[in-house]
């Protein structure tokens, strides 16, 4: 499979300001979701796998109680942020407000 570029600094704000509740600290693409209690953010959880399997890429997810933190970058470029972050960090906002995430 062909290497992604990573992005550079510009083009990450850019695609940053279509992305509300996003940013990038520490070399990772986050957010954080609150629920209404911890049923639903597992659900979340498993219906992100679903999708990281079907893009063949990955996020760190974190649940705790009523919290879900998802942090990505592209570990085939020695952890740089590429375009793969922003396409799963558009599903993963495509779904979460079905499962009650803000
Ligand atoms: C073979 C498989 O597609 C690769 O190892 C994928 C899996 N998921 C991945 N996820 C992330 N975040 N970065 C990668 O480079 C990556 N590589």
């Amino acid at each position: 499979m062909p290497q992604p570029e990573p992005l550079s600094d510009q083009d990450i704000a850019a695609r940053l300001g279509d992305l509300p509740g996003w940013s990038v600290s520490e070399g990772l693409l986050r957010r954080g979701y609150h629920f209404a209690g911890h049923f639903p953010a597992a659900a979340m959880v498993l219906h992100i796998a679903q999708i990281q399997e079907e893009l063949g890429h990955h996020a760190e997810l974190t649940l705790g109680y009523n919290r879900l933190a998802v942090a990505v970058n592209t570990h085939s470029v020695g952890g740089r942020i590429t375009a793969l972050d922003f396409g799963l960090a558009h599903r993963i906002e495509a779904i979460a407000s079905g499962h009650g995430a803000d």
